[in-house]
């Protein structure tokens, strides 16, 4: 696969376009206008700059990346793409938009992707031009420092797309694994319910903020607590994807815990709001409880 086409330049699309492009593939970008895609472009270039100027990557290097990502301001191109990633806004209707749009355009034998990280991909094949060539790339948080990448194959997607995308991701340095089309796939399943987990703790009186995030961290050896972890998601976010979980699999495990429930009641959604587990107005967090 030497071009790639992303389509939505925000924090995720940016990532994806950066590392295509710094492992050496040609780069469409693209967001709802033009303008925005060129921010997008030059948003990488600085940041890549600023890495260069740190001594980090070679300016070169920083230089021949951004050379390679092209802003484009609609999809008459997206025929150049032998895979095109929407990383759109997370909204099942706009997305249905985009690959109906897009897969106009879309050249016989290149692979359609989402970076979706809730929407079914099975749902949203059937929008795509063919189900065979569509398939779900959920990149994580920021793209360039993470490693991994989960796979996941819909209902009809075929072995070839699967192996052309394994293709991809070795090429772009990325580890796989591979889950099959399930509420949160792997990942997201596992950590979301064990951030409501350390909720539910809080709120039983097991522990307080600060020793629940002490003992994981020094407990499990993670590099942040539950709770100081979910105020950078966003309680909202969290709550969000628990209902989404209790009504998809009707399981009473994934009931959100009440305390979560409260907070973003509250209006105390974590770091975006200045408030969540702990409080930001000053200079170090203070737990809220
Ligand atoms: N943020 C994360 O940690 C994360 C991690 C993995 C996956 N994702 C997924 O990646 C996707 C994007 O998330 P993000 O965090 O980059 O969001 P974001 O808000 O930073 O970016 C979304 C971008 O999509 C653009 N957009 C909206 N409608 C569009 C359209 N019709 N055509 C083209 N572009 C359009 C917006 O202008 C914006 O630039 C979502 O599906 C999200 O679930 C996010």
């Amino acid at each position: 696969m030497q071009t790639i086409a992303v389509i939505g330049a925000g924090q995720m699309g940016s990532g994806i376009a950066q590392v295509a492009a710094a492992s050496g593939k040609a780069v469409l970008l693209s967001d709802v206008s033009l303008a925005l895609a060129e921010a997008a472009r030059a948003k990488i270039e600085k940041g890549l700059m600023k890495l260069a100027e740190r001594g980090k990557i070679p300016a070169e290097d920083a230089i021949a990346t951004v050379s390679r990502i092209t802003a484009v301001g609609d999809y008459a191109r997206l025929g150049e793409a032998d895979l095109v990633i929407e990383a759109a806004t997370e909204r099942e209707d706009i997305k249905h938009k985009i690959f109906e749009a897009a897969g106009k355009h879309l050249s016989p034998s290149a692979i359609m992707a989402t970076n979706t990280s809730s929407i079914p991909i099975t749902r949203m094949a059937v929008s795509s031009p063919d189900p065979e060539r569509f398939i779900g790339i959920h990149f994580f948080n920021p793209v360039p420092l993470m490693k991994l990448v989960e796979v996941i194959p819909g209902l009809a997607t075929s072995i070839g797309t699967i192996e052309a995308v394994r293709g991809f991701v070795a090429d772009i340095g990325k580890e796989i694994v591979l889950s099959q089309d399930e509420p949160g796939f792997i990942v997201n399943r596992i950590f979301v319910p064990f951030i409501n987990e350390a909720a539910f703790v809080l709120g039983s009186g097991t522990g307080s903020i600060l020793d629940i995030d002490k003992g994981v961290k020094l407990g499990l050896n993670h590099p942040m607590g539950p709770l100081e972890l979910a105020d950078f998601i966003g309680l909202d976010t969290l709550l969000e994807i628990m209902k989404i979980y209790l009504a998809s699999t009707g399981d009473p495990k994934y009931r959100p815990a009440p305390l979560l429930q409260k907070y973003v009641e509250a209006g105390w959604l974590g770091r975006k709001s200045g408030r969540g587990f702990y409080d930001y107005s000053g200079e170090v967090p203070v737990p809220t409880r």
